[in-house]
């Protein structure tokens, strides 16, 4: 548990922590495992597939809810914060940025509604073998199969200025 032993001390040495969700909505299409992204059409991301998430805002009554309402928003369906499947957590520092954000991993397969273009995401359904990793966060390709095969994942990921690359990470997988 290396990484959750780092993750804890960077929280705590942090000047600052802001909290976001990140939820990945999956389904079973006629015996194909598929999990929705949206490519971010605008701000921190943009032009990269991801799943849905945002900052946790003070008026959400918990961390579920948050991921909830970002799902709802950024992708138009109407999922429940109690349908939200906690699975981990990540943390990403960027050199030069006191910052620490602390992202709140999130999977669900209720759902109902069908996904749609909002202002922030257009969502697609990918299968888990044509997942657009080169076009998304560098860090991705090393937690999101592991989350997709139903492990829970906790790791940090130090990033350079620049956001496209980090130049150390620890990640813990465990069963679920
Ligand atoms: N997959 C992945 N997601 C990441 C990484 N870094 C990172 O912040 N995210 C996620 C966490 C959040 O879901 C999202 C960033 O939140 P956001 O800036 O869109 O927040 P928001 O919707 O509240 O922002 P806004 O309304 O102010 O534009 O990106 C990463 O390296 N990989």
């Amino acid at each position: 548990m290396a990484a959750a032993r780092r993750v804890a001390d960077t929280l705590f040495k942090a000047p600052k922590v802001k909290h976001y969700t990140l939820a990945f909505l999956l389904r079973d299409n006629n015996g194909t495992k598929e999990v929705l992204l949206g490519m971010k059409k605008r701000g921190f991301g943009a032009g990269k597939w991801n799943g849905f998430g945002g900052k946790v805002e003070p008026t959400d009554a918990t961390v579920s809810d948050a991921a909830a309402r970002e799902m709802n928003e950024e992708a138009l369906v109407t999922v429940l914060g109690s349908d939200m499947e906690e699975k981990g957590t990540l943390v990403f520092t960027f050199t030069g940025k006191p910052e620490v954000m602390h992202v709140h991993v999130f999977q669900v397969r209720s759902y109902s509604g069908v996904p749609s273009e909002s202002d922030e995401m257009k969502p697609q359904w990918f299968t888990y073998d044509a997942i657009p990793y080169a076009s998304m966060w560098a860090d991705d390709k090393y937690w999101l199969p592991s989350l997709l095969e139903g492990k829970n994942i906790v790791g940090q990921f130090d990033f350079d200025a620049d956001e496209t690359k980090f130049y150390d990470h620890v990640l813990d997988v465990t069963d679920a």
